[in-house]
């Protein structure tokens, strides 16, 4: 059951605003067209709050200018309405010609569309060419939307290919919407070298428009030793973890493993590390009660990062049950919306499970980008030929210790394996989450203890795997690839498992191939991908992901997405529209982060 919505941030839900443009000539033109543009605009507003959430389960709002807009006072008082009512994107609709630069949005940051009419009774595609010119001219990007087959003036249908680009384009303005204002919260610092654990406060603030926050793992401490959680919720949550979590194969030496008496008092300990990353995350309003009104407010994180090694690790129990559960769209408070917490704090995955989580509302599994086998490898290892969507070789993506429990695919849509919104998943699919997953005593790298995360990702889901990079001269680029997770024979998986580390989350990934260029063969994606982390998102969201890419101004180095699911602002096609490639990276460069 759905017991909780989703999380609780400061800020509120950002709307979408629809804007009616109009030809604003009286005496017969204006008024002949009043009733087809605000019925368009009615139309799109109807469409969007019926297919989108927002990641928290609530209706996405449109909100439609009082009147058409035939001219700058128009523009001017919409723009007031939308200020108050707390508008983050734009999409203007018309049928007919009107005068671009008079009424079109000019606000400098807001992701904005223009949907323009395919009829020719009144020239709507005039208008949509005119003003898309005065966008690119004035260096404020916006995205096209022109169906691809003419329609009778007052047909209210909205077509599928309009369908597609508006739902493309709201979902990923919405992310940029809502990401504005929140915080990523780093809870510790640099894992073991690893450079996507710096924070680079430009590329959070100037990009993503997100402040940083820090606390220090000893916060951690404090909170145990001072009883700093809800008592009666740790309680609940300790029988829980004993209830459904079952503990896996212990396969450390005999003189590396933890006594008895020990494991259970790591339970205690990552059970409360859960409440207190949650609690510094998000707040929680029970700390209030016990005296604790600062830490009852948390730190407005819409994402965050725990470091785990070495510092806490070498002698706490690790991360990753709190890790593995609060990125899982359920707990033992019922099924809710998953928390984007990042392992070792590598604050740029942390980001792209927040890119995937805002663009599909569920979970994202966090991995290590661990192995590239070979079909001779995996033969020479077990004897095993891969065959079928294997048969091209395979991607090990395997976190070393946690991932969401959504990860093993016992969610479905239609019978094939799925990670869904929190909002569609049964009773059922969370305790097949839980069942499908052990709880290993963590392995040698983890002096301190702790349970890792065992599962196998189900096979036939097809997912997407994608990264931020930061490249010194160049920034933040991001790279995905689409594709499906597969299984092996048991016996095979067992055989590359025990090799890797067989208490830890595996996904067997392939991507789809291209057969060129950095899709040329399985290989290839391994061999171009730009660090040691990925996230993995519930299926193909590259088109998503591009989208939402250009709105932030971060290039895509690398992406097997078909043609037709490419959609960035129109701008993009005049740096160079016949290199598709080269041309984002000029216009990005060119236009600079979103936020100055
Ligand atoms: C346990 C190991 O130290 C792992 O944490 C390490 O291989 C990584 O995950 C690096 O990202
Ligand atoms: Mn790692």
């Amino acid at each position: 059951m759905n017991t909780h919505i989703g999380n609780r941030l400061q800020g509120s839900l950002p709307k979408i605003g629809i804007r009616p443009i109009i030809d604003g000539r009286r005496g017969g033109i204006r008024e002949s067209l009043e009733d087809v543009t605000m019925e368009m605009a009615r139309n799109a507003a109807a469409f969007l709050s019926e297919n989108l959430k927002h990641s928290n389960g609530l209706p996405v709002e449109c909100v439609i200018a009082d009147t058409c807009i035939g001219g700058v006072a128009e523009a001017a008082k919409a723009e007031e309405k939308f200020a108050r009512a707390g508008v983050g994107l734009t999409i203007s609709v018309t049928p007919s010609w009107c005068y671009p630069t008079e009424t079109m949005d000019t606000h400098p940051t807001r992701p904005k569309a223009i949907w323009g009419f395919n009829g020719t009774e009144r020239p709507g595609a005039v208008y949509l060419a005119a003003v898309l010119s005065a966008h690119n001219q004035k260096g404020l990007p916006a995205f096209s939307i022109y169906g691809r087959d003419v329609q009778d003036i007052g047909d209210t249908t909205i077509t599928p290919d309009v369908q597609e680009k508006l739902l493309q384009f709201a979902k990923a303005g919405l992310a940029v919407a809502t990401m504005q204002g929140k915080s990523y919260l780093s809870m510790g610092s640099v894992s073991m070298g690893i450079a996507g654990c710096i924070v680079d406060e430009t590329f959070f603030q100037r990009f993503l428009g997100i402040r940083n926050e820090y606390v220090d793992m000893t916060e951690f401490v404090r909170r145990m030793e001072l009883g700093i959680y809800d008592q009666a919720e740790y309680e609940s949550a300790l029988a829980w973890a004993k209830a459904n979590c079952n503990e896996g194969a212990e396969v450390n030496p005999a003189h590396l493993q933890r006594t008895e008496e020990q494991k259970a008092g790591d339970w205690e300990t990552v059970v409360k590390m859960t409440l207190i990353a949650r609690d510094l995350m998000i707040g929680n309003p029970k700390l209030n009660a016990i005296g604790y009104g600062e830490e009852a407010l948390g730190h407005n994180a819409i994402a965050a990062g725990f470091q785990g090694q070495r510092a806490w690790t070498d002698y706490f129990p690790n991360g990753d049950f709190m890790e593995a559960i609060l990125t899982s769209s359920f707990d033992w408070n019922g099924i809710r919306e998953p928390y984007m917490l990042a392992t070792e704090n590598d604050t740029l995955n942390g980001i792209t499970m927040l890119f995937g989580h805002l663009l599909t509302n569920a979970a994202q599994i966090f991995a290590d980008v661990r192995t590239y086998w070979s079909p001779d490898a995996v033969k020479r290892v077990t004897g095993h030929q891969l065959e079928g969507r294997a048969a091209n070789g395979i991607i090990h993506l395997i976190n070393s210790g946690p991932a969401a429990l959504d990860g093993t695919g016992r969610q479905t849509i239609d019978g094939q394996p799925a990670m869904k919104p929190f909002w569609d998943i049964t009773e059922q699919e969370a305790n097949d989450c839980l069942e499908a997953t052990k709880w290993s005593p963590a392995v040698d790298f983890f002096r301190g203890g702790g349970f890792s995360t065992d599962f196998t990702t189900r096979a036939g889901m097809p997912v997407t795997m994608a990264r931020i990079n930061l490249v010194a001269g160049l920034g933040p680029v991001l790279q995905l690839a689409e594709g499906y997770t597969v299984e092996l024979p048991d016996d095979v998986h067992d055989k590359l498992d025990q090799r890797s580390n067989p208490t830890w989350p595996t996904t067997w990934f392939v991507p789809n191939l291209t057969g060129e260029g950095l899709f040329k063969d399985v290989y290839a994606v391994m061999n171009n991908w730009g660090s040691n982390h990925a996230a993995v998102s519930y299926g193909h969201i590259g088109g998503d992901l591009i989208t939402l890419a250009s709105m932030l101004r971060i290039p895509v180095s690398m992406h097997n997405v078909p043609d037709d699911r490419v959609f960035r602002p129109s701008m993009w096609s005049a740096f160079g529209g016949m290199d598709p490639v080269g041309a984002d990276f000029r216009a990005c460069q060119a236009l600079g982060p979103l936020y100055r």
